[in-house]
């Protein structure tokens, strides 16, 4: 016991929780009964002995910060970034990169087994050449006092203040700290969560890494007039002298009281209201609120791999259920006779329409509709596709959506999964229906946390 009232334990590492934190178990003599305590231990490895302190809690589990690394993992190196302990971007920044992709591939064959298929069919990770600077989004918060950052581990109240980000794109960096001083400058208030006051909320900034183009959008409970007009001007001058490839600077009315990154109102301060990226080959508007995948590098590679697996053929028909803008579907339509994209964002589904027509694609068939229905009617406006790629949310897709799939009786399905556990979840339901699994390849779209992505392909037997 210290005398801050805390204990001191030493205690080993057993193995890593889906979040990618160490699990350990710890004991206490109490009225002659030995109680059990199990720890979260973030920033270590399993095999590693390590020395904790803590406050005794009255439940079962609690949270715990290492004092000391007695025994180390043989892959343990010291974090790069300064934030990283305290930091909620990045989990695994003292983990060697190969360990974090074996970790990888072992735990997708693990649920693949528990769950009874077979582990062989899952390849090695695909990882990284240079695993750092790779999203090409990212969002960051101002604290009630104005500081602009990223959220403290755990914990969403808490705002870290940005030196930088190893994993967000260089130009990413450059403009958030550029607004940052910006609002200190001006002494602009932050947001208050509880209070629902002050006027600076999140600054988004996405940067394209094929045009080079980059938007930078700020949230305000205000629009960028009266007294504000001037810190916006100056806001401009800033940004677009810093950064000359801001394409779109755009200042974004929310006053909603949910702590999300939408707009009522949209003021252009500069450029246009998008920027232009491109993935593999094609060219994508990107609004504000436009989802797209957010580590291009890697993107590219799973776009690549499910068109190998799939096997698209000219002469037939294909689902690209979940299109999202149609990062799919573009690259798939110029393979196939037709395909018809089903998602339920309406601008998702506007934007993959001009995608479509701004790429010289024309046999493709957008409609905006929840999953569940939609199957239903592109199957009757469209009749049976031999080939159905589904990339649902973390959610999974769900029973009732791998039924109708399975009844559907495409002939060979690609599951683009950013959730092993729904995937595994949702390919059980298209067993009954004659669908054998073949390959999954796991690929690392987030390096440095526990994110798992995988392609895998399903082919109907009989
Ligand atoms: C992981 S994203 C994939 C998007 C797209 N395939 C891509 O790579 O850009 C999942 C998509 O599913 C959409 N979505 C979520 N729930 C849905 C539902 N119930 N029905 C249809 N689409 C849904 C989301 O809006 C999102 O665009």
């Amino acid at each position: 016991m210290t005398d801050s009232g805390k204990q001191s334990f030493i205690t080993d590492i057993h193995q890593l929780d889906k979040k990618g934190a160490g699990q350990a178990v710890v004991w206490q003599e109490e009225e002659g009964r030995r109680k059990k305590l199990k720890l979260t231990v973030p920033s270590t490895l399993p095999g590693e002995k390590v020395r904790v302190l803590i406050d005794w809690p009255k439940r079962r589990r609690a949270h715990a910060r290492v004092e000391e690394v007695i025994e180390r993992h043989p892959e343990r190196l010291d974090p790069p970034c300064p934030h990283f302990d305290r930091c909620g971007g990045c989990v695994w920044q003292h983990w060697r990169y190969e360990g974090q992709l074996r970790h990888k591939t072992e735990q997708v064959k693990a649920l693949l087994a528990q769950h009874g298929f077979d582990p062989d069919v899952v390849r090695e990770t695909i990882g990284m050449e240079h695993p750092w600077h790779y999203r090409n989004k990212m969002e960051f918060t101002f604290s009630p006092e104005g500081l602009l950052g990223l959220h403290e581990q755990g914990n969403f109240r808490q705002v870290i203040s940005l030196e930088t980000c190893l994993i967000a794109g260089e130009k990413i960096v450059k403009a958030a700290m550029e607004v940052a001083r910006w609002a200190r400058d001006h002494q602009l208030p932050g947001y208050h969560k509880d209070t629902h006051e002050g006027l600076l909320r999140h600054v988004m900034v996405r940067e394209s890494f094929a045009t080079g183009e980059v938007m930078v959008a700020l949230f305000a409970t205000e629009a960028p007039e009266g007294e504000l007009k001037e810190a916006a001007a100056d806001l401009t001058e800033r940004v677009t002298k810093a950064l000359p490839d801001v394409k779109s600077l755009l200042w974004l009315e929310n006053r909603a009281w949910a702590d999300r990154t939408q707009a009522e109102r949209t003021h252009v301060l500069a450029g246009r209201d998008f920027i232009y990226d491109e993935l593999c080959g094609f060219r994508y508007r990107l609004w504000f609120d436009t989802f797209f995948q957010t580590n291009p590098v890697q993107a590219a590679k799973l776009v690549e791999l499910a068109l190998e697996m799939g096997e698209p053929k000219p002469h037939e028909k294909m689902i690209d259920l979940f299109c999202g803008v149609g990062t799919f579907s573009l690259p798939f339509a110029k393979r196939v006779k037709a395909l018809a994209g089903i998602e339920i964002v309406e601008t998702s589904i506007e934007s993959a329409k001009r995608n479509a027509k701004d790429n010289g694609v024309d046999n493709t068939y957008f409609l905006a509709r929840d999953a569940r229905r939609g199957i239903d009617d592109v199957l009757e406006q469209f009749g049976r596709p031999e080939l159905l790629l589904l990339d649902p949310p973390r959610s999974g897709a769900g029973g009732k959506v791998m039924r109708k799939i399975g009844r559907a009786q495409p002939k060979r399905v690609v599951y683009v999964s950013c959730n092993p556990e729904t995937f595994v979840a949702d390919i059980a339901e298209l067993a009954p229906f004659g669908y054998v699994l073949k390959t999954v390849q796991p690929v690392d779209m987030f390096p440095h946390t526990a994110h798992v992505e995988c392609c895998a392909l399903l082919v109907k037997s009989s």
